[in-house]
């Protein structure tokens, strides 16, 4: 967990290099039907593009169908869930070991999203200061090109944050109660990755350790 822009996308890519989980983004599953220019898609865009949650009832049915398709796998979700409901909608189908959460200034994430450069495909993310691509505009892996986002221009991140704000703070009250929030605090990922990964050395079975 994290507000838009915390390096939840940054930080699942590390943790899944290092650790065997398999990463499921609802970002990355919206756009993808977004691009599939299906009904859903258009009203999934509109939301998107307005800086709004997409309906809880619509996203939890989402992840839990890709969740369903993972068999015994263990994943790490990705943005999700974003409300209490879609916590208790997950709550009712799996058990959560853990909830990371990084608490990063917003006016450190203004900066970033708005140089922020995404391989739709993949859901790859590059920054123009922090981690750019070896070529100007194209993805690494791929050779493909990379997009800014439509939603990540500063009035609709200043309307995402309002929403996290709203909306999605409350599920970290709900996990703390739970005893199973672990909050990171900081400005830069390369000094909080470290403590991430300690973390989970610690945490998680053996089986889930190594390269995945
Ligand atoms: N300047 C800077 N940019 C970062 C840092 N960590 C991540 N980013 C960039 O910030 C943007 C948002 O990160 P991302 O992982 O996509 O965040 P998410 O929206 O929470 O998934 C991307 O362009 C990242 O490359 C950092 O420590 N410093
Ligand atoms: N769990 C969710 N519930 C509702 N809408 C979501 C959820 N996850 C993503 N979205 C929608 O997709 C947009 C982009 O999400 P995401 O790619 O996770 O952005 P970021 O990583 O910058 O927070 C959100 O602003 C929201 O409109």
């Amino acid at each position: 967990m994290g507000p838009p822009g915390s390096g939840k996308g940054t930080v699942s890519a590390r943790i899944t290099k290092s650790f065997v989980l398999k990463h499921l983004s609802s970002g990355d599953i919206l756009r993808c039907n977004v691009n599939a220019q299906t009904e859903l898609g258009l009203l999934l865009k509109s939301c998107i593009d307005q800086g709004q949650l997409v309906p809880d009832d619509v996203m939890s049915r989402l992840i839990l169908s890709d969740l369903r398709g993972m068999g015994q796998s263990s994943w790490l979700l990705d943005g999700f869930p974003r409300t209490v409901s879609q916590a208790e909608t997950l709550d009712d189908a799996y058990s959560v070991d853990t909830v990371i959460n990084l608490n990063v200034p917003f006016q450190t994430i203004k900066q970033r999203l708005t140089s922020r450069w995404t391989h739709l495909p993949s859901g790859r993310v590059y920054n123009i200061d922090f981690n750019p691509p070896k070529v100007p505009g194209l993805d690494d892996v791929t050779g493909e090109p990379l997009v800014q986002r439509d939603d990540d221009t500063p009035e609709t991140v200043t309307r995402r944050l309002k929403s996290y704000e709203t909306l999605t703070e409350p599920v970290l009250e709900y996990y703390r109660s739970k005893g199973v929030l672990e909050t990171f605090s900081g400005t830069e990922t390369n000094k909080i990755w470290p403590h991430v990964e300690e973390f989970l050395n610690r945490k998680l079975p053996s089986v889930h350790r190594g390269a995945a």
